[in-house]
This record gives C-alpha cells, structure tokens and sequence, in this order.
C-alpha cells in the first residue's frame, strides 16, 4: 500500500485523513491532512459518496497542477461515523500522453488533408522500395488505386509495366536525391524526385517521392518551341528575300558547263543524297542549292541557309546543334533548336562549309552518318529527317592537306560535286544574263521601254572577265539600267574599271605570238585596237594625240588607215 502513483486512503466523516499509503514526506493525501481545506474538489466528491446518494464512485480531480483518477467507497458501519476508502491514481503523465496523441492525430490528420489535397503526387516506400501510401493526385496520374499498389514492391510495379522506370529504387541504389522522368501506362509524362530519409544510424528508412503531371507543360513547351521555330523560319527566310530579292528569277545557263551542272543538279533533287556545290563565289551555288530543293519531294517544306562563315565560331555548335536549357552560363532557360532541328523534313544548305571549326565538323560528320542530333548539354538524342546541301569557294583539298578540314568529313560530302564554272570560263552564259536581268530591274524601277545593250558594250562586257561573277553581272545591270540616259546600254555607260579591264584582257589575248602571222601583221593588229581605245576614251584626235605622244596629223593618218583597211 506504500507505492505511487496509487494511493489509498481512509477519510473520516468530518474530510480528515485517517489512513494513507502516501509515500511519507510527500505534501499529499498525508495522515492528518484535512480534504475540505486541502484538497476541496476531492472532499466535494467523497462527501456525495458518504451521503448515501447515488453517485458513480469515479471521478477526475485537478489539483495542483496534476490529475487525478479517484474512485471512493462509503463504509457505513452501524454506530459509527461513516468512513471513505478513496483509491487515487496519478494521471497526469496518462493525461499528458493523452493529449500528445490528440495533438498527434490532429496533425496526422492535418498531414493527410495536406498529401491529399496537393494537385502533386506523392508515395512512400520503405527501403525496400515497399509501397506505404500514395496519395489521391498519384491515384490520378498512375490510373491506380492505393489499395491495390500499398504493400507491392516497385520492381514488381516496374515489371508488371504500370511504370517505366521507378526513382524509388535509384534512390536505394545511389543513397541520394534522385530526378528521373517517367512516361505512365496511359502515356503520361512525369517528373519525379525522389528523396531518401536516413535513421541515426545513416540506413535508409523511407523513400519520398514527389511526382508532378508534366505532360500539359511538355506540349505547350513543344509548341512554343515550334513557335519560335516558325518564328526564327520566317526571320530568315525575309533576311534571305531581302538579301537576294533576284534569286527568285530563273535560272539562266546557256554554255555547255553549265548546262551540264543544272541537269546534274535536277538529278540529285531526286535523290536524299548530301551535295557538294563548288565555285568561286557569286557563280551561282546558292541557287543551284535552291533549284535541287525546288525540285525534291520536300518542296513544300522550308530550306534553311546558314552562312557558316557568318556565325561567331563559339556559336556555331550551338546554332547548328541547338542547347538543352541551362547548357551554359546565360542559355536561354527553355533550351533552343539547332537549325538541324527547324530543317526537320526540309533541306539546310549550309553555305561557307570550309568556316565550319573542326569541332563542329567531326558533329555534323555524326549527324550525317546516323541522322541524330544531340544539342549542346543534352544526353538524349532526336532522330532527324534533313537533306544537306553544303557549298564552298574555298579549295577543300588544300585545306584538309593542311589539316583545316576533317579528311572523313570531305569524303562524306564529296561523293557527288557539282562544279559549277566561273563565269569567265562561260562567255555564252553572258548575252542571256545581261538580257535576264535587264528584264528584271527595267521592270522592277517601273521603266516602260525595254533596256538593250550595243553591240560594242557587249563585246567588251565578253571580254570582260567578271572576278565577282554573276554577282558582279547583277550589280553591273542594275547600275546600267538606273544610270543609262538611253534605253540603249553603249560603252559610254560602262564604268571605267571594267573599260579599262576588259581592254587589257583584249591586249593580253592580242599582243603575242599567234601562229601563221606575219610581225607587220600582229603589230598593225595591236596598233589598230590601241587607236580604237583612244578614240573611245579621248574622243578627239587632238586629246588622241597628246596621250600617244605623237602629233594630230599621225593619228589622223593612221586612223584612216584603218578605216579604210
Ligand atoms: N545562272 C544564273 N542565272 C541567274 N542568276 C544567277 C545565276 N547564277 C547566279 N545568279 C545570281 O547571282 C547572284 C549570286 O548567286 P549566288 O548567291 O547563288 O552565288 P554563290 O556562288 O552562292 O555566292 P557565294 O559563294 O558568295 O555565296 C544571285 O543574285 C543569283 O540570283
């Protein structure tokens, strides 16, 4: 009867304590200690019990900060006073515990409304990868229910093909945070994350993982980026009109060179095969990149043309290739498309190949061997269906000799040349160029009459040898269309560079050894086409005479010499 927290004591009619087991020393339920003073709740309670009225003998005291379960029996004995044998328990810890698992379940409770609630998923396994929960929002996404996945293990879940691939048993596996996307039976794409949680002693105890519906975000950041696809197309597509608005006029070859390099180009546009335009530049390889994807069966989808030369070495990578998001300190946040991947199904004509850097040539070397584009800091790569096209004006076996060009990637691109010839080697080309783009700017400046050119300033534009090619032709009709003050183009028109060149490429061709002439013969020759240019650049005999050095009355005589020879 001595030991707490159970304490009985006996209680006189009048609420003292006659008997107790109360540990002695201790302030309570002592011999002697008197209830209605000390202790009023408890003698309220044993005072109804003595009463004799009927009253459950149990009840819960407060005192002094504690509880107390008390439970009192009346003992009427006749001639006597009645006594009480009361039984008292300490309740406080019980009370406290009590309360720490109201309190336990409330946020139990308030945890659970949480995870429920949360349009994100969420599953807890053990370590063993044991499913223990999973809430309604991972109900949704994986097409299951709780009570059908709680107590399977995620390899299982993994075989049976309800998931992919699990996070959960990455996590197990590495003992550390893990991210993993995973595609669900009903073609969901999710991102998961997975998080360990380790005991004291640093073992695993449970696996959290929080899994969110990505697919809605996946395809809106699809679109976008075809959008900025579209968007980046048509950027370069008026960049492209605006640099060459008279590429969309027809092609025009008429020597037998080039007639050979536009049939052998309508060849290849039948065919997928990668080609190689050669040239010196502004001989016209833009457009015969043009013409094979006018005629191939991915007419009706774009051709992209990238100057290589045109872009900053340390972009290229990244503007063929493209960038996964955060690739590189300042990378656009949502990643971008290489133009490999805006060319999808159509054609990239990538002009200026020899500026590739080798670094992005042994990538374009792997794109054209298996057709996969990896972007700059991605891991997974995207099967792609483009027709290369690549043009150059550079000597490329020079190049590779000296180590500037991959040699595998030149055999790669080197299967089929086409060479299209410089202009010079191709005089027929020229009457039907001038005449073409006559036509075209007359009628682009709103000019009524037809622009014609003399016989003389066609000779001398034969002669001519055009360095910049049809480029130089173009440029050279445009100036003579706006400058002419007569629909007819004569030498007067032509700019003096092209005089003066064309005149000594005649000389060179004049002055020299030719076979079965006599000297007299090729002199007289050589002097005949010398007072024919004088006359035209001076005009009068006078001014002739003081830039020959020689007086009126020779010019006069030898002038009519060769009028009249
Ligand atoms: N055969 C042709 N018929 C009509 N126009 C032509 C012909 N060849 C070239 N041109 C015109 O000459 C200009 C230069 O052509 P293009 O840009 O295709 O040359 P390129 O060889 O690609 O030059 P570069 O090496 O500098 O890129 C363009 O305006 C083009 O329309």
């Amino acid at each position: 009867m001595k030991t707490a927290p159970h304490c009985v004591i006996l209680i006189d009619a009048g609420g003292k304590i006659v008997e107790s087991n109360a540990v002695p020393g201790s302030n309570a339920f002592q011999v002697g200690v008197v209830l209605p003073d000390a202790h009023p709740d408890l003698w309220l309670h044993v005072k109804q019990q003595l009463s004799g009225e009927p009253q459950p003998n149990a009840a819960t005291i407060y005192s002094n900060g504690k509880t107390f379960r008390v439970w009192v029996t009346p003992l009427f004995r006749s001639g006597h006073e009645p006594l009480a044998v009361c039984v008292i328990e300490n309740h406080t810890e019980l009370d406290q515990m009590a309360l720490k698992m109201r309190a336990f379940k409330d946020l139990s409770e308030e945890l659970d409304a949480i995870i429920d609630s949360s349009d994100d998923g969420l599953w807890v396994c053990d370590a063993y990868g044991t499913v223990l929960r999973i809430n309604a929002a991972s109900e949704r996404m994986n097409m299951v229910r709780a009570a059908d996945i709680i107590g399977r293990s995620m390899e299982d879940l993994v075989e049976e093909g309800l998931i992919d691939r699990s996070v959960t048993i990455e996590v197990i596996r590495k003992r550390c945070r893990q991210n993993i996307i995973q595609r669900t039976r009903s073609g969901r794409k999710l991102i998961l994350t997975g998080t360990p949680v380790f005991n004291g002693a640093g073992e695993i105890i449970r696996v959290v993982v929080s899994e969110r519906d990505i697919t809605e975000i996946d395809s809106l950041s699809r679109k976008l980026d075809e959008q900025m696809a579209i968007k980046d197309k048509m950027h370069h597509q008026i960049r492209e009109m605006q640099l060459s608005r008279t590429t969309d006029s027809p092609l025009v070859a008429r020597s037998p060179s080039m007639v050979k390099a536009v049939k052998q180009a309508l060849k290849l546009s039948q065919v997928r095969t990668t080609v190689l335009i050669l040239g010196e530049s502004g001989t016209g390889k833009g457009l015969i990149a043009n013409l094979i994807h006018q005629h191939s069966d991915r007419a009706d989808k774009p051709m992209i043309e990238i100057n290589c030369g045109a872009i900053p070495e340390n972009l290229v990578e990244t503007e063929l290739f493209g960038y996964q998001k955060g690739a590189f300190t300042g990378a656009d946040q949502k990643g971008k498309p290489g133009y490999l991947e805006l060319a999808h199904q159509g054609t990239l004509f990538l002009d200026e190949i020899a500026e590739l850097p080798l670094s992005s040539q042994v990538k374009l070397l792997r794109f054209l061997e298996s057709a996969r584009v990896t972007r700059v800091g991605g891991t997974s790569s995207r099967q792609l269906d483009v027709r290369i096209l690549c043009a150059t004006h550079q000597d490329l076996d020079k190049m590779m000799a000296e180590g500037r060009f991959r040699e595998d990637l030149y055999y790669r691109l080197h299967v089929i040349p086409i060479h299209i010839p410089p202009l010079r080697e191709r005089k027929a080309c020229i009457p039907p160029l001038i005449q073409h783009y006559f036509n075209h700017f007359t009628k682009q400046l709103g000019i009524e009459e037809k622009t014609r050119i003399s016989r003389e300033a066609m000779d001398v534009l034969l002669a001519y040898p055009f360095p910049g090619n049809v480029r130089e032709l173009v440029n050279l009709c445009e100036r003579m269309v706006v400058m002419a003050d007569e629909n007819e183009i004569r030498i007067d028109d032509l700019p003096d560079s092209v005089l003066d060149t064309a005149e000594q490429c005649k000389a060179d061709q004049m002055v020299g050894f030719q076979k079965n002439r006599s000297l007299a013969q090729m002199l007289a020759e050589a002097e005949q086409r010398i007072l024919e240019q004088a006359k035209r650049r001076y005009g009068s005999q006078i001014r002739m005479a003081r830039a020959l050095g020689v007086n009126q009355s020779t010019i006069a005589r030898k002038m009519k010499k060769y009028v009249q020879s």
